[in-house]
């Protein structure tokens, strides 16, 4: 922790990645950075991006640009979600509590994960209280566990503690092997636990460690399971890992309010295909269906406004951002993750004007070319 800081002196997310970069612990650091294997897939995600140009439109009234979406049915401000992230703490003492603020405070919706530092309960509070307008939802990210007595406990807690939807992750029927991880024996350090997890079987807090949650992913998950997660919770669900059409018309089918398009920024099936390029034929396949308000978001490779302009004008709803928030994280804290959400604001609002795109359904898919 370098605190206190001016956030303004950093421009873009790479300014703090590259000081997140210098200041975490080495281990800590491939975790968060690494993606699976020989990390071709990692590579792609950000690939996907430079093969697209915008072929932007001039002299349009962009004196008040909007990036307002309706997500799930409600008014959002702004397209940019935090993405699910294991173990914030290990960014900053003050983990989830700090992004979930820095989300709500920045009008971002926040997706908590399974495997937080900090009880969904106390992210839930944390949030709706720095969240004064309600104007922003939060979501939680579900792991299956093996142990279904476990995962009805944790979806009935975020149901209960008022998280509007439920983002079950489907990408991890087994773990991806990250080379890092592996050569580094990648774990908690001590005090660090899975809370959630930690709070579902009474005394055994300090055995939910790294090795313990990556133990308990159910890698007999199928599309059935999606059926019997909707009669426990009244909250919409999104299935998040999808890159196949077919895929999305199962998820359709088994009941799914929404996909995200991501190969989990890299860190599961090397080789993967990036997850700009798998959005196209999700879209076709879930306009086939005429499936009206089903969202597809998409994530993976964002570090730039006009990525996410990219991923808009090719037909997702909204996107979600993963690295960058533990990056800000790591630097600044609560203050580091606004900087992130705001620099990514900024230069997505500054992209729409100067393409000439005054609100969000203006950006079209043909103000995009080849590079
Ligand atoms: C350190 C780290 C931890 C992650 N933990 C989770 C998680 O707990 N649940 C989940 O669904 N995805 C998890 N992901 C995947 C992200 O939600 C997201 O798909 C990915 O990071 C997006 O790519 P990006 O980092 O290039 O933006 C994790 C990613 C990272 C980098
Ligand atoms: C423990 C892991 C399954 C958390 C995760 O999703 C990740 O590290 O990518």
């Amino acid at each position: 922790m370098i605190e206190p800081l001016d956030m303004s002196t950093f421009l873009t997310v790479r300014d703090l990645e590259r000081v997140a970069r210098a200041e975490l612990p080495p281990s800590t650091l491939g975790y968060f950075k690494s993606g699976a294997e020989s990390q071709t897939t990692l590579r792609a995600n950000r690939r996907a991006f430079r093969k697209w140009a915008i072929d932007y439109r001039v002299m349009v009234d962009v004196s008040r640009v909007d990036t307002r979406i309706r997500l799930l049915g409600r008014d959002v401000a702004t397209p940019i979600l935090i993405a699910p992230m294991a173990y914030h703490c290990l960014a900053h003492p003050d983990g989830e509590l700090a992004s979930a603020r820095a989300a709500a405070k920045s009008g971002a919706p926040y997706v908590a994960t399974t495997l937080a530092t900090k009880p969904l309960e106390e992210i839930a509070t944390a949030f709706d209280a720095a969240n004064t307008a309600g104007a922003t939802p939060r979501w939680f990210q579900l792991y299956v566990n093996k142990d279904r007595g476990i995962t009805r406990s944790i979806i009935e807690r975020a149901d209960a503690a008022g998280y509007e939807a439920l983002v079950v992750t489907v990408d991890v029927p087994v773990m991806g092997r990250r080379l890092s991880d592996l050569r580094n024996a990648f774990t908690l350090p001590p005090g660090m636990t899975a809370a959630n997890l930690a709070d579902a079987v009474q005394g055994a807090k300090n055995a939910y460690h790294h090795a313990y949650a990556t133990g308990r992913h159910d890698p007999s998950l199928t599309w059935r399971d999606i059926a019997s997660f909707r009669e426990i919770t009244r909250m919409p669900i999104l299935l998040k890992g999808i890159v196949r059409g077919d895929d999305a018309l199962r998820a359709i089918d088994a009941g799914a309010s929404g996909v995200v398009v991501s190969n989990h920024g890299g860190r599961q099936l090397d080789n993967a295909i990036a997850s700009l390029d798998a959005l196209p034929r999700v879209l076709d396949a879930v306009a086939s269906r005429q499936a009206a308000g089903f969202d597809v978001l998409v994530d993976g490779g964002i570090r730039w406004g006009t990525d996410i302009f990219k991923a808009l004008a090719l037909g997702a709803r909204a996107v979600m951002v993963g690295r960058p928030i533990l990056w800000g994280l790591t630097v600044g804290g609560e203050a580091g993750v606004v900087r992130v959400l705001q620099i990514l604001q900024n230069e997505l609002t500054t992209s729409m004007a100067l393409a000439g795109c005054p609100d969000i359904a203006s950006i079209t898919r043909d103000l995009l070319v080849p590079a």
